[in-house]
């Protein structure tokens, strides 16, 4: 039988946070959704350990109540600081970003501004290096329009048997994450600050990620808070920076590279997408938004140009359809594009 968003709401009221107050009161359940006989939501707490009653409670509840799957991802908060040791002579904490373990570098796909073609460089980008024999994991972290599971053509809910560790999807060798997994395709997520956080650093440290060689990230556009806490949690080894010719996309671009330097993470390089159109039917070539003003800015701002990735209906179609171009044209010349920079990547030491 499928359960209502009010069946659910009305079984988690009957469930008492450590606070005495139930989890609907107190304002725990976040993002729920209910497909079906399937419950996710996000339990938004500062310190995940006095809540695992409640969580084991709730997943009991609700499967006593007919849910067939229950998924509930506790966003854990940093806990209190002490205050600062001002005593002299004290060692000093390790502080700042860390190594993910197993994971041997961190590369995030990044744009200044939305629509791109960054989900979809990263996902080929993502496929060629596994083509390449390399042990790649993707972590999309655009919080606001996750389109990876979609393009490398995942679905399903990740699981958690031991409720701690959250056991990641593969596909074309890509092992991936994505906080799309765990929100209604078709429901907008209004992302509180420290809900965001915690979201972020549980895909980063609570998803079993094993050993990778290099773990991609596709961040959301933009210069914001997701940006911020990924250079500040994980060790980041570069960023590549994605964007299309016209001026305004450009401006952007250099927004994000200049948060980047102020961050300390290096940039890897830029590629321009929708460099050029091409008629899928005669070849025809046509510059639509421009071309070469990547190769100019990049020239600037003294950072790689990595590759001018056409604008072709293939690209999109693979892309949208669930098998990227890289995986399911391998051969094409578009395909090629990707490729050649997964293979100088590897060859920079980068990948
Ligand atoms: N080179 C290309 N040729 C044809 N279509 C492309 C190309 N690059 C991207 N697209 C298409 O453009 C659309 C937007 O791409 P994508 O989702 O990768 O952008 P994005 O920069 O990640 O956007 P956002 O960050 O706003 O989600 C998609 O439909 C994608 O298939």
């Amino acid at each position: 039988m499928s359960l209502t968003r009010e069946d659910v709401l009305a079984c988690l009221k009957e469930i008492k946070a450590p606070s005495g107050v139930d989890l609907v009161e107190a304002g725990l359940v976040r993002a729920l959704n209910v497909d079906d006989t399937s419950v996710r939501f996000v339990m938004e707490v500062d310190s995940p350990e006095p809540f695992m009653p409640a969580k084991a409670e709730a997943e009991a509840a609700l499967a006593a109540l007919g849910a067939a799957s229950v998924s509930i991802v506790m966003t854990a908060h940093s806990k209190p600081t002490p205050p600062p040791d001002l005593k002299a002579g004290r060692k000093a904490e390790p502080a700042g970003p860390e190594k993910l373990p197993g994971v041997d570098r961190i590369i995030a796909v990044a744009s200044g501004k939305g629509g791109v073609g960054k989900s979809t460089v990263a996902a080929n980008l993502a496929c060629a290096l596994a083509a390449e024999g390399w042990r790649v994991g993707m972590l999309d972290a655009d919080v606001y329009g996750p389109s990876q599971p979609r393009m490398l053509g995942v679905s399903g809910r990740p699981q958690s048997p031991d409720g701690k560790l959250i056991l990641p999807l593969r596909n074309y060798g890509v092992t991936m994450m994505s906080i799309g997994l765990m929100t209604n395709d078709d429901q907008a997520v209004v992302w509180r600050g420290p809900m965001l956080m915690g979201a972020l650093q549980q895909m980063l440290t609570q998803v079993q990620w094993g050993a990778l060689d290099v773990l991609i990230v596709d961040l959301p556009p933009g210069t914001g808070d997701v940006q911020m806490t990924l250079a500040q949690k994980a060790q980041l080894d570069g960023a590549i920076i994605v964007s299309t010719p016209q001026d305004v996309a450009l401006l952007d671009a250099r927004k994000g590279i200049d948060m980047f330097n102020q961050m300390g993470t290096p940039i890897i390089g830029m590629i321009e997408n929708m460099s050029t159109h091409i008629c899928s039917q005669c070849g025809h070539e046509e510059h639509v938004f421009g071309h070469g003003g990547v190769k100019s800015e990049a020239e600037k701002l003294g950072v790689p140009l990595l590759a001018e990735i056409p604008l072709h209906l293939d690209i999109r179609m693979a892309a949208d359809g669930g098998a990227p171009i890289v995986v399911s044209k391998p051969d094409s010349a578009q395909a090629q594009a990707f490729r050649t920079v997964a293979k100088s990547l590897i060859k920079m030491g980068k990948a």
